[in-house]
């Protein structure tokens, strides 16, 4: 498979399970509209009224990813869509077609993970016995043996909840779970993974992504063999950020407190000792994956909601985000009003805790910060951070010295042009606060970063100061606008791009792609559209053929759940 164009603006990739037109990637209709047809039995000329909705999807999003993992499971079955295809127009215009489709089905065998860490299978047809089902069993994993409900259909796929595992396959243990709401709560597939082996299932995921996403690369054996996924120091307590909320009914004053929490995930009876109130919002009193601070901030705040509820409209997020102050050993932290989340005596709620590195004549004292504006402060390896609690910054502090580490290790220039005398530069595109610009800004002679959002780069210049980093120059704007205002000599220049999901811009891709740098680090939470990125940059941009990957690794930022965040290293090929 191969990209359409070499010139669309928008590289689309798209998966060949696709219907006519290859550029959309057409999914799904309502939930409402598939489980609730309003058929009039009584008058027949209403009937097949409804019709079936696509909506485009960007490709490297999790339901684009998930078209690529249909058309994978096809052909090892050597099946093609008609054989799976769903009639929607029926589904939805026949109330009582329903219970044939939405149905209990047993002994069913898991084949595969998806990236987004569900289960896929295939089942009998309700429509043919020469046609099959496939089938997202959320929780389940390759080799269980299962018993589903399938409750939705869509045209190529159906939905399920995963009723009772028959025979589990040996990477199932589920006394390792550890949160009661494991299952049910979104944020988690893993829990009952070791995590040796949730470490192989991120490198699968990078290792499809860039089957998927990068065709040209894969099709001519220049991608190298993945690396083996950096472990996270902590595998829960780590996340420095959460974010639980809750809805109010339109237009309603409600008299019970709503659920306060994450997300639902379907309607599991698998694990049978626990009991979870149904609600498309869990009620989480502690999220395990959360660090301490960040769990006392949601205790507090869950208690401040038991009156303040009364007094929304309509759903909110409440931000729980963590401060890391770093003060002598001896002394005392002043609290003010604005450090954090107060307890039930009225009182801010922190806990001390220990460096374990050169700096011993310290300590980390740490509140949680709800105020999305409010500046919170990150300490890593000896650096300080600020940003406003509500704008970007990486969650597991835990990794960031590894990944950090990494990242620098990579930017060494070595071409025939550059010597070790030559100054060399770094240009850090989509910098944030600052964190690679600071971190690797010591055996360069001039780091320059570029960010979009005014308000980082007003903390990576503060950062920068108060690192005592004397060479580095933020500039705020679009990484795509980054080249007019860059003078270094680009055999002398290694770039660090660590784009949103969405990755990076064409324009972007190209001017990079002008400038030539001497290396490049291409950082992101979203491994496909990186996969995408690069197999553009590669092939279809002016410079392009000049690269060669040298290495893909991914990091587990996030442990027990199916994110990986993926570090490709492009370095000029020897002449
Ligand atoms: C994944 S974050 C990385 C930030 C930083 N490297 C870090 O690790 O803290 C992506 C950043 O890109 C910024 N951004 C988004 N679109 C951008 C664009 N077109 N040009 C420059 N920056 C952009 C966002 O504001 C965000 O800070």
């Amino acid at each position: 498979m191969t990209p359409t164009t070499a010139d669309t603006k928008k590289r689309p990739i798209s998966p060949p399970i696709n219907d006519s037109d290859s550029k959309k990637v057409n999914i799904e209709s309502t939930e409402s509209k598939v489980n609730h047809p309003k058929v009039r039995t009584n008058q027949p000329k209403q009937i097949n009224k409804r019709k079936y909705k696509s909506k485009d999807v960007d490709p490297t999003s999790p339901l684009g990813v998930l078209q690529f993992e249909i058309n994978e499971l096809l052909q090892k079955h050597n099946l093609t869509k008609e054989d799976v295809s769903n009639d929607m127009k029926l589904i939805l215009n026949d109330e009582s077609i329903i219970p044939q489709y939405h149905r209990i089905v047993t002994d069913v065998v898991v084949e595969t993970i998806s990236s987004n860490g569900d289960g896929l299978g295939l089942i009998n047809h309700p429509d043919s016995q020469k046609k099959l089902q496939i089938v997202i069993i959320p929780f389940g994993l390759p080799g269980d043996k299962v018993e589903i409900r399938v409750f939705k259909s869509h045209p190529l796929y159906v939905e399920s909840d995963l009723l009772n595992i028959i025979e589990p396959n040996p990477n199932r243990d589920d006394s390792l779970i550890k949160c009661q709401y494991f299952g049910k709560c979104s944020g988690c597939q893993f829990q009952n993974v070791d995590y040796n082996q949730q470490l192989i299932f991120k490198r699968q995921t990078i290792e499809n992504a860039y089957k998927y996403f990068a065709p040209i690369l894969t099709s001519l054996k220049s991608l190298p063999i993945i690396n083996d996924t950096e472990p996270s120091p902590l595998q829960y307590s780590y996340r420095t950020k959460l974010t639980p909320h809750f809805n109010i009914p339109y237009k309603r004053t409600v008299e019970e407190r709503p659920n306060l929490g994450f997300g639902s995930k379907g309607r599991p009876t698998w694990r049978k000792d626990v009991d979870i109130k149904d609600g498309s919002i869990l009620d989480i009193e502690e999220c395990l994956i959360g660090t301490p601070i960040i769990n006392q901030g949601m205790k507090n705040e869950r208690l401040r909601f038991e009156t303040s509820f009364k007094n929304y409209k309509k759903g909110a997020t409440i931000l729980l985000r963590e401060d890391t102050n770093v003060i002598d050993k001896d002394s005392k932290i002043d609290l003010i009003e604005e450090s954090g989340s107060t307890d039930d005596k009225d009182e801010i709620s922190y806990l001390e805790v220990e460096l374990n590195d050169d700096n011993n004549d310290k300590k980390l004292v740490k509140t949680c910060v709800t105020k999305s504006r409010q500046i919170v402060k990150e300490y890593i390896n000896g650096y300080t951070f600020e940003f406003s609690a509500g704008e970007f910054f990486q969650n597991n502090n835990s990794i960031l010295p590894r990944v950090i580490e990494y990242v620098r290790s990579n930017l060494s220039i070595d071409n025939q042009s550059s010597s070790d005398e030559e100054e060399k530069y770094l240009v850090d595109a989509y910098c944030g606060s600052g964190l690679f610009s600071i971190t690797c800004s010591d055996n360069v002679s001039k780091v320059i970063g570029v960010e979009v959002s005014a308000d980082s780069v007003k903390f990576a210049e503060r950062n920068a100061t108060n690192n005592n980093i004397k060479n580095a120059r933020f500039i705020v704007g679009k990484a795509e606008e980054l080249f007019k205002s860059i003078d270094t000599p680009s055999s002398q220049t290694s770039v660090i791009l660590d784009p949103p999901r969405k990755g990076c811009d064409d324009v972007f891709l190209n001017q990079l792609s002008d400038y030539n740098p001497a290396k490049i680090v291409y950082i992101s939470c979203n491994v496909h559209s990186q996969a995408r990125d690069i197999d553009w940059f590669i092939n279809k941009t002016e410079n392009g053929h000049k690269y060669y990957v040298e290495s893909v690794k991914g990091f587990d930022f996030f442990p027990q759940t199916h994110h990986v965040e993926s570090v490709a290293v492009l370095a000029l090929k020897k002449d």
